[in-house]
Parts: structure tokens; C-alpha cells; sequence
């Protein structure tokens, strides 16, 4: 049985369509990437399977369960069950690095504080920051911040993982150590969906490439399928622009 079933998906902002009939089967340690064009589609796909945009038609199944996306009790729950990480961190400016990744486990879920800090210092201690759990935002790099933020997701212990454009926003410098975050988390078999453009770390890590084109999925693949002998026209273009670079 898949994790996630993503059935027929079409999504609008007003009535400008943006996703079109998406079908996409995830099993449970899938590491997902979706490429395409910029406006092909793909921050949206997240925002729908997080709920932040309601779908117009179709079906997510989440464990052969259908999410009622208007279901608000349903959709809290869902939020704990996928998290999403923005190119924006948007940590709490006046909250330590550990406060940031224990304050919605205690104050939304009322889960106890002293498991939560345990759990919280081993997640920093996952990515990395084991060292600045007392510092506050402002004084770490873009790159540890946004591994803060990869942290906080994980608070709720969600089984799915979105990540949308982490490291766009950082210095070149930097995105490394953010990716090899991801790298890690992914060996640890969290199912994870990627939106990158960081094409030879997307090769690397995927267990399944998704190449979207106006708010359709062209093209489902292993990486090497995908990138070395994609089937559609639109892959073939898209992925020998994008290797020329
Ligand atoms: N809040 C919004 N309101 C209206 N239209 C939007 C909104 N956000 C995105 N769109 C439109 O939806 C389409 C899909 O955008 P989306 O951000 O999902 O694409 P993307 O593939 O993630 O692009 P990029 O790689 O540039 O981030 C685009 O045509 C975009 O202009």
C-alpha cells in the first residue's frame, strides 16, 4: 500500500487552473523530487497536500486514508502528519535554537516538557547544532537557521517531510551543510518530497524524479530515467537546459 495515493489533483488560485489532473504514487522512504519550469506547479502541489490551498478535485490518500482537506479537526491533524520547510526559515526571533523546536510540541500539542527537550536535543543533534541550542537566530548563519527550521519541522514527528526550496534563499557556501542534512535524513527513511534546483543533489538523492510542465506531471522516473533518457519532448528539453548550465 503507498503512503500517499495523489489522485486526478487540480487546484486554482481564483479560476486561474494551476494543477491538472496529478496522479503520483509515494510509498514510505520515497525520496520525491519535482522539477520543471518555474509556474510549472511545483510549490503549489505542496501547498495543496499540506492544505494551505484546497484542492478543486481528486483525492489525497494518506495510508489508504482520503484527506478531507475541509475538515479542519483533519486538516491539524495532517499538518502533524506531513511538515513542510520553506525557503524562508521564519524561526522566533526572541526564542533560543531549542525553544524554536520545542514550542509547538509543548504549547500546541501539551506534549511533556521534559521528553520534548529530550527529543528537541536529539534532533539538533541531527542536524547538527547540538553546540548552539542557546543561541538565538540572529546569531547563526542562514544555514544553520534553516537547519533549525528542518528540526522544528520534525517536532511532531511527521512521516512525510516537504521541503520547498530550503536552500534557494542561503549563500552558496552554505547550502552544502543544509544539504547534507537532507542527505542524512533521508538514509534514515523519512518519505520526503524536494523541490530543488540543485539538480546533481536531486540525481543523488531521489528514489523518484517527478518533471512537471503547466501544472501537469509530464514524466515519473528513477533520476537516471528521468535525466539520461527521459521519454517526453518537454523532459528532453527542460533536462538538457538545465545540464548545460
Ligand atoms: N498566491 C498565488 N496567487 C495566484 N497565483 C499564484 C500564486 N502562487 C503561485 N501562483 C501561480 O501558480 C502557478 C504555479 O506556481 P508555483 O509557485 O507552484 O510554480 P513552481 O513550479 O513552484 O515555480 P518556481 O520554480 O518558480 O517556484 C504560476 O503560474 C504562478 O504564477
Amino acid at each position: 500500500m503507498p503512503q500517499l495515493d495523489i489522485i486526478n489533483l487540480k487546484a486554482a488560485y481564483n479560476d486561474q487552473p494551476v494543477l491538472e489532473n496529478v496522479t503520483l504514487s509515494v510509498e514510505k522512504g520515497d525520496i520525491v523530487s519535482l522539477i520543471g519550469p518555474s509556474g510549472s506547479g511545483k510549490s503549489t502541489l505542496l501547498r495543496v497536500l499540506m492544505g494551505l490551498l484546497l484542492p478543486k478535485e481528486g483525492q489525497v490518500l494518506l495510508e489508504n486514508n482520503a484527506v478531507d482537506y475541509a475538515n479542519k479537526g483533519e486538516l491539524r491533524q495532517l499538518r502533524e502528519s506531513i511538515a513542510i520547510v520553506f525557503q524562508q526559515y521564519n524561526l522566533f526571533q526572541n526564542m533560543t535554537v531549542l525553544e524554536n523546536v520545542m514550542i509547538t510540541p509543548t504549547k500546541i500539542k501539551g506534549w511533556p516538557k521534559q521528553q520534548v527537550e529530550q527529543d528537541a536535543r536529539r534532533l539538533l543533534e541531527r542536524v547538527g547544532l547540538s553546540h548552539r541550542i542557546n543561541a538565538y537566530p540572529d546569531q547563526l548563519s542562514g544555514g544553520q537557521q534553516q537547519r533549525v527550521a528542518i528540526a522544528r519541522a520534525l517536532a511532531l514527528k511527521p512521516t512525510i517531510l516537504l521541503l520547498d526550496e530550503v536552500t534557494a534563499a542561503l549563500d552558496p557556501e552554505m547550502v552544502n551543510e543544509v544539504l547534507d542534512t537532507i542527505r542524512e535524513l533521508a538514509s534514515e527513511g523519512i518519505t520526503m518530497f524536494i523541490v530543488s534546483h540543485e539538480m546533481s543533489f536531486v540525481r543523488e538523492v531521489s528514489s523518484k524524479v517527478v518533471f512537471m510542465a503547466d501544472g501537469q506531471v509530464v514524466e515519473t522516473g528513477s533520476p537516471q530515467q528521468v535525466f539520461d533518457a527521459p521519454t517526453h519532448e518537454r523532459t528532453r528539453q527542460f533536462v538538457s537546459k538545465i545540464l548545460r548550465h
